[in-house]
């Protein structure tokens, strides 16, 4: 179910991202630096890294909702419009009512288990549309939208609790809620970590169906680089704060690509590896925050030479569609 969206280099990307560095406000410590990555409308984009490498800060802080971080360095454009530096986070969380669908890690949370679900989602489609549509019609609009995300009776559904459906449901209200705004991009951020492999092959399956049939651009974030190789056209990798490589998916594994991207696929088990391909990456991973003097992956690097330590991260300020962060040019 591969998804390699062809680019079209004549039109605008819908999302950029240059040399952006977050900082967590408390001790004003910079925890992700230079990441330059730009997504195309339409496109289904991926951003891969192991856990504490800086994914959720780097999105969340970027949609404007992380309280105790900020955008500390370069710039972000939506839709061909600046978000100003200036009341950053504001802004951004204005595109996040209308542009922008999110849906969050723990996207349980973020449903009301007091509230039945159609309420829910007729509060967002009010919101999103700005403007009281009557109540049958936001009804009619609040089923649709159920239908199309796969939950099954959706009159029925329509007056019943989050806590009387099961978890791969609850993630499809979650996205319908995201949905009902009609975005432009779809942000998700581990949506499928909590669920069964057949579910959340399903979910996967539903947000690629949706962003082919509705034109929705796409960033799914995951640590599982099997699951994005085989959903996402271009695959963003972070570690340790440092944005790594901007790959084409179906790069890797087949091409040389940057060591840390071949250390990760390494690592996992697919149906054409053996049992004796799969290796561990040695060491112990670097947490965000490493900075931009040396390559943070080359403690464990089986290429490193001496100048990794020291050289400037190459950065990717240009917002080439292919990049590899590699100081020995590897996977360029
Ligand atoms: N609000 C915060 N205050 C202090 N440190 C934070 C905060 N948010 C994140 N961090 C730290 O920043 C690093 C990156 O965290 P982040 O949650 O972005 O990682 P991740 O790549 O999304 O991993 P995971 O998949 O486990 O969520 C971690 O070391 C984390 O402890």
């Amino acid at each position: 179910m591969s998804h390699a969206t062809p680019l079209s280099p004549s039109e605008a990307p819908l999302l950029e991202v240059r040399d952006a560095a977050v900082a967590l406000k408390s001790g004003d410590r910079t925890m992700v630096s230079g990441v330059s990555l730009s997504v195309m409308p339409r496109e289904v984009f991926g951003i891969v890294g192991e856990s504490g490498s800086g994914k959720t800060l780097l999105t969340r802080t970027l949609l404007g909702l992380q309280d105790d971080a900020y955008v500390a360095a370069g710039s972000v454009r939506f839709d061909g419009r600046d978000i100003p530096s200036t009341g950053y986070a504001a802004s951004a969380r204005k595109l996040l009512g209308h542009s922008i669908g999110f849906v969050p890690q723990d996207p349980f949370s973020s449903l009301n288990p007091s509230m039945k679900i159609g309420k829910q989602i007729t509060e967002a489609i009010h919101l999103a549309k700005g403007w009281p549509m009557g109540a049958e019609k936001t009804r009619e609009a609040a089923i649709r939208l159920m239908a199309e995300v796969g939950i099954p009776e959706p009159a029925l559904a329509f007056d019943q609790y989050p806590d009387q459906f099961s978890g791969g449901m609850r993630q499809r209200i979650v996205f319908a809620i995201a949905l009902s705004q009609d975005p432009k991009l779809l942000v998700a951020d581990e949506p499928t970590t909590a669920l069964d492999a057949i579910t959340q092959r399903r979910v996967i399956e539903l947000i690629l169906d949706r962003s082919r049939s509705h034109g929705l651009a796409v960033i799914l974030i995951s640590h599982n680089l099997e699951l994005l190789r085989q959903s996402v056209g271009r695959i963003a990798v972070l570690y340790g704060g440092q944005l790594h490589t901007v790959v084409d998916a179906g790069d890797i594994g087949t091409r040389v690509v940057h060591p840390y991207a071949e250390a990760l696929f390494a690592c996992i088990p697919t149906r054409d590896k053996e049992l004796a391909d799969i290796r561990s990456i040695p060491g112990e991973p670097v947490g965000a925050g490493f900075g931009l003097t040396g390559c943070a992956f080359s403690t464990r690097c089986a290429h490193v030479e001496a100048i990794c330590r020291t050289a400037p991260l190459p950065l990717n300020g240009t917002l080439a569609p292919r990049f590899s962060a590699c100081i020995l040019g590897r996977g360029a």
